[in-house]
């Protein structure tokens, strides 16, 4: 809107802000080499402590340095005239990337620019009827009035346009038709998915922005309908969270569904300043908490016998059995414990001696009671070995040479002997021990199968040195009662997306990782597909997990991802009574649903729609089977009907990175992700039944598209979609 009254002002505005800020890069280069002289006359005083503060100072200044000079081309993308109650005028706040402040600020209007995540930065985001209230330090509480809200499309340092959005948060909070009329917003939109998830920080919505600012110690959950801005916010969050609560990025982690979804995040986090926040799955966190990478065996398709094992697996229950498995052992050995006698009757550790070393303390790990047994052992008999050399080297009467050399040997030999005897547990053995010790389980009567099953299938796996994906918890499990988890540093912030797919043990495991129970959970009850793993509802959560800590849950049903011709489609697959999505942008395209002859017809057909797909400008493109045998012979076809497509990826359980262009992928490994053009491959009612499941399925499949949809079928449609 460059014939905005105001626009001459904001040009002139700009400016100056770009000027100020080249004199603030002046000043802390100038500062920086103040320091460097500071530092060295500190340390020829030898006063360490000034030159420390002055070379902080100055790696500080750099950062700064190195942030404003990033900032010079775009330095702000909004504006908020606030006027705290009680006082006179309304003044300007600028919100940008970064915070551009004078070296030495005196007042407000020493800060040019107000980084996102300021606490008053709030005000932008959420004024709501023109009021706003900001919080600082969860402590001070400023309310007032908001006059204006602008927002600035600024480029190579030129103002090019700029916007007043005033009237959506109140359509947003009334929830009602809200196609949204923040012309921003919707220019963000319909930029198209990329290669990547992308930084939100010039459109976060009110009610994003809330969650983004829930306070760290606690535990957030966001559930969200498909394309809702779940992950987005979560990370925008942790982005908050490091620079509000000046928290190390090492202390914080991402816990996500597959390497894939790891890769599609990866260019958000450097743009929100979150590229050190550790990334993992919960797989690779075993591995570092079960100091060992078992094979993990893979099932094709798994009966429903050896699902519902899997599923088992995960339940708390299974921490009962542990734990009586490791009890039952300590117990026996205590029972057999009897006072050992050496050195010819003159060293006695008595039964009850021994016993306390073993029993003592609540919550000690298995293998750590032993080891303190044979210290305290090793203590008593080096003891003695020393005070008996000790006498002989005095000269007192029975102690001499050879008796002294024969103890020492004796201590020794005893040791070496009676240590290996100790009942000490291995993980992957005493795992092993535990399935073979039938008493144990004799109370167990997992949900649809049977003890035997679940015996026989995970011994004949360990028997193969293989464990399946579901032993993982309960192999981190058993670590931590034989082990404990010293020797993994605790996190300040733990983030899981896709939180639906992990189950109550995997949430048991990452709560006993948490410093403090603060926690980000995302995900999407309607997106639960994994039938082996996962939760059944949130409140499941809170009751077996987090019962005694802070919790807040949220639900977000704006679907920012699809078009609402897509939305209205989606939200028909789920049975009623799931929340259903609520578009906020449409482009007058429906989807399209199509039948085809035969696998060579939809192959044809695929062919001619990516066609079309380029044409209109999509840069990724999804295309999705039920399963993944489906997903490689699709691959496979396409590249031999047309060689001349390059970016061709399948992506395949054993993909580890994402690469946009074409993609082929089976659904349950495309959540996650977003494409400007989706293709289902095969929605027939042979793949896609009644049953819920299969709607959850085929919601998330529909629900990857952004703009342009197209459904074939071979055979008869699924009843999901008629
Ligand atoms: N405030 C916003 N402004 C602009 N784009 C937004 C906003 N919020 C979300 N989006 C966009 O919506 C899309 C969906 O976001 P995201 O992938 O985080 O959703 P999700 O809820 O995690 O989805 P799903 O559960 O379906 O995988 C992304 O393209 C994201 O950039």
């Amino acid at each position: 809107m460059s014939n905005h009254p105001d626009f001459p002002q904001e040009q002139q505005h700009l400016a100056a802000t770009i000027e100020a800020m080249k004199q603030v890069i002046n000043d802390l280069e100038q500062d920086m080499d103040d320091r460097v002289h500071k530092i060295n006359q500190s340390l020829s005083k030898k006063d360490e402590v000034s030159a420390y503060v002055h070379s902080l100072m100055k790696s500080d200044h750099a950062i700064k340095v190195s942030d404003i000079s990033k900032a010079l081309d775009n330095p702000y993308f909004g504006r908020v005239d606030f006027r705290e109650d009680g006082t006179e005028s309304f003044e300007p706040y600028y919100i940008g990337r970064t915070k551009v402040a004078k070296l030495d600020i005196e007042n407000s209007k020493d800060i040019l620019v107000f980084d996102w995540r300021d606490p008053i930065s709030t005000i932008f985001y959420e004024c709501q009827d023109g009021r706003a209230t900001y919080e600082v330090l969860d402590r001070y509480t400023y309310t007032g009035e908001v006059s204006l809200k602008r927002q600035y499309k600024i480029e190579d340092g030129c103002l090019i346009s700029m916007s007043e959005d005033n009237i959506l948060s109140k359509l947003m909070s009334r929830q009602q038709e809200s196609l949204i009329a923040d012309p921003f917003l919707l220019e963000r939109l319909l930029t198209g998915a990329g290669d990547r998830l992308k930084d939100i920080v010039t459109s976060i919505r009110s009610e994003q922005n809330q969650i983004i600012r829930e306070p760290l110690n606690q535990v957030t959950i966001i559930q969200g309908v498909a394309g809702s801005g779940k992950t987005t916010i979560g990370l925008h969050r942790l982005s908050y969270l490091l620079y509000n609560e000046k928290l190390k990025p090492e202390k914080l982690v991402i816990v996500a569904p597959n390497k894939v979804f790891l890769d599609y995040i990866s260019e958000l986090l450097p743009e929100i300043d979150a590229q050190d926040v550790r990334q993992t799955t919960f797989p690779d966190l075993a591995t570092t908490i079960m100091q060992i990478e078992p094979v993990i065996f893979q099932a094709i398709t798994p009966s429903a016998e050896l699902t519902a094992v899997s599923r088992w697996k995960g339940t708390p229950e299974f921490i009962n059995i542990m734990e009586a498995f490791l009890d039952k052992k300590l117990q026996k050995f205590c029972e057999k414990l009897t006072s050992l006698s050496l050195f010819d009757n003159q060293l006695t550790i008595t039964r009850e001696q021994q016993l306390e070393k073993v029993i003592e303390g609540a919550g000690v790990p298995y293998n750590e009671r032993l080891q303190s047994l044979q210290k305290y052992i090793r203590f008593r008999v080096r003891n003695f070995i020393e005070v008996y050399e000790a006498n002989y080297k005095r000269g007192k009467a029975h102690a001499d040479e050879k008796t002294a050399a024969g103890y020492a040997a004796e201590g020794k030999d005893f040791m070496e002997k009676h240590f290996a005897k100790l009942p000490f547990l291995e993980l992957l053995t005493g795992y092993t021990k535990l399935f073979h010790d039938k008493q144990v389980w004799r109370k167990v009567k997992p949900h649809g199968t049977t003890i035997d099953v679940l015996l026989s299938h995970t011994l004949t796996l360990l028997t193969a040195n293989q464990v399946e994906r579901d032993d993982l918890a309960p192999l981190c499990y058993f670590k931590y009662l034989l082990d404990g988890f010293s020797h993994i540093e605790k996190f300040d912030h733990i983030a899981i997306d896709e939180g639906q797919d992990s189950n109550l043990l995997e949430y048991i495991i990452l709560s006993r990782l948490s410093r403090n129970t603060s926690f980000t959970i995302m995900g999407d009850m309607s997106q639960a597909i994994h039938t082996d793993r996962g939760l059944t509802s949130w409140q499941q959560l809170l009751k077996a997990v987090f019962a005694e800590a802070k919790c807040r849950y949220y639900e977000v049903n704006f679907s920012y991802r699809s078009a609402k011709e897509i939305v209205e489609l989606f939200n028909k697959v789920l049975p009623s009574g799931r929340s259903k999505a609520i578009p906020v942008y449409e482009i007058g395209r429906q989807p399209v649903i199509e039948s085809v002859q035969s696998a060579l017809a939809g192959l044809k057909r695929t062919l001619e729609i990516i066609e079309e797909y380029q044409v209109l400008g999509c840069k990724s493109i999804g295309i999705f089977t039920k399963g993944e045998s489906d997903s490689q012979k699709l691959h496979n076809g396409l590249r031999q009907a047309a060689p001349h497509l390059t970016s061709l990826n399948l992506i395949t359980t054993n993909v580890l990175s994402y690469h946009g262009g074409i993609t082929i992928a089976p659904i349950l490994l495309a959540k996650g992700l977003e494409f400007d053009g989706v293709i289902i491959w095969n929605a027939s009612d042979k793949k896609f039944t009644a049953d819920f499941h299969d709607a959850k399925l085929l919601y998330v499949a529909l629900s990857r598209a952004m703009y342009y949809l197209y459904i074939l079928h071979q055979g008869k449609l699924t009843p999901l979609l008629t």
